[in-house]
């Protein structure tokens, strides 16, 4: 049994160069990893501009009446204000050259073609500062800055930035394709009867839905029946068509696994047998050149190996920078155990407590085949191999 982090770190050491990149429009881009940096060509805002709907005048003015020169809506060029005189304008308005504050509308009187200006101290809300309401230029990017680096996972904020700059698509990585296979005799489709001894393929709608969720194109390629040579068959064609191959099932050491026999016959089994609770018969391999994870039977096992090695290493695989391990926090347990463990152990905990005394409360249930106590749980702490966990030590959580 592999030490979790050597595991990890070969797994990594193992990753391919990133995949072709594609120009996608932003209305396609979601979820996507950004293949070149972008920079702005634009100033945003591109002039000093009015934050609300009043006056633009002159400091200096406060507390006279002056006549209204010139109406300004946004979008529209003002002309310079001339002097001794305020300036109608509306929110997002360019501010006119020659004024140097807004007054809220709600603080100045309209008269008829003029309007009277607080005292720059009798304001209601508070004394109008030299300046007030006006958003500069370039306050939020300046023409040649960085928007969005290359390796970023484009998330709804990051298209708004890009589309804020006039980017209408950008560069991005194929999203990889990873072929699904489920193992086992016993497994019958959710929608059909399930006949006796049988049980519902949860796994394979668990994978498709964290592959999509990540952004990846899942390949389903249904089920295979406990048998060597259906085995052999799936695994050879599914290596053809994807970037990763990842079934569940048959990876453990019963005489109905065949998984690893048909991996090594087709390619390489490169590492099997991990200190992780639960998912400790992972395996991964090569089908030929096409990398080869093989996830245990177990739904919570697949939900926890997936998230801990698998993702890691599509991460990488997609092209994304930085850190591609989940982000843990550390939070106090709420609990104990007695004794250490062989494995590191990823509990499926709820976080219990007011704020500031927050605590990780696992599900008493633990079972690797249950997937009912990791919808209870928020996510999952991590327990050390070796370690015996007292109420209040910090472990990491890891959120859903
Ligand atoms: N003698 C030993 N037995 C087992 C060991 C061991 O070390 N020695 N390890 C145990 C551990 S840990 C795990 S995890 C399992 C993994 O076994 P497999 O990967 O070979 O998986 P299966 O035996 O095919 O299935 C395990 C379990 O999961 C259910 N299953 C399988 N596929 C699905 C699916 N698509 N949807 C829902 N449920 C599924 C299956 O019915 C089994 O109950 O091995 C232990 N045994
Ligand atoms: O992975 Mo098994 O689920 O460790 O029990």
């Amino acid at each position: 049994m592999m030490p979790l982090a050597e595991a990890q770190a070969r797994l990594l050491a193992n990753v391919p160069p990133p995949p072709a990149t594609e120009r996608c429009p932003l209305n396609a881009a979601l979820n996507m990893v950004l293949a070149e940096t972008v920079t702005s060509t634009v100033t945003v805002p591109p002039s000093d501009n009015s934050a609300v709907d009043g006056y633009a005048v002159r400091y200096a003015d406060l507390g006279r009446v002056l006549p209204v020169s010139q109406r300004i809506p946004a979008g529209a060029v003002p002309a310079p204000l001339v002097p001794g005189s305020a300036a109608r304008i509306f929110t997002g308005a360019a501010v006119p050259a020659e004024a140097d504050t807004v007054l809220m509308q709600e603080e100045c009187e309209a008269l008829d073609g003029q309007v009277r200006l607080p005292a720059a101290s009798s304001v209601k809300t508070s004394p109008v500062k030299k300046g007030a309401n006006i958003r500069r230029a370039g306050q939020d990017i300046r023409a040649g800055d960085e928007v969005v680096s290359a390796g970023t996972r484009l998330s709804p904020r990051h298209l708004g930035l890009l589309a804020s700059v006039g980017v209408a698509e950008v560069s991005v990585y194929r999203p990889l394709r990873v072929a699904l296979l489920s193992t086992g005799d016993e497994l019958a489709e959710p929608g059909t009867a399930a006949a006796p001894g049988q049980i519902y393929n949860s796994n394979r709608y668990l994978l498709h839905a964290l592959l999509a969720e990540a952004g990846m194109i899942p390949v389903d390629l249904g089920r295979v029946a406990d048998d060597y040579a259906a085995t052999h068959g799936a695994l050879a064609s599914a290596g053809q068509r994807c970037d990763l191959v990842l079934t569940t099932g048959g990876v453990s050491v019963g005489e109905e696994d065949h998984m690893r026999a048909a991996v090594a016959a087709l390619g390489s089994l490169d590492l099997w047998r991990v200190a992780i609770k639960p998912g400790k018969p992972f395996a991964f391999g090569h089908l030929g050149d096409t990398p080869f994870m093989g996830l245990p039977g177990n739904p919570s096992a697949v939900l926890v190996t997936f998230m801990i090695l698998v993702l890691p290493w599509l991460r990488r695989a997609q092209g994304l920078a930085g850190d591609p391990m989940p982000p843990c926090v550390g939070l106090p347990a709420g609990f104990s155990t007695d004794k250490p463990g062989k494995r590191e152990e990823y509990l499926r905990v709820q976080v219990v407590g007011e704020a500031g005394q927050q605590r990780l409360q696992p599900h008493p249930n633990q079972s690797s085949g249950m997937l009912s106590s990791a919808c209870w749980a928020e996510g999952l702490a991590v327990v050390p191999a070796g370690r015996v966990v007292r109420e209040g030590d910090v472990l990491g959580f890891i959120r859903f």
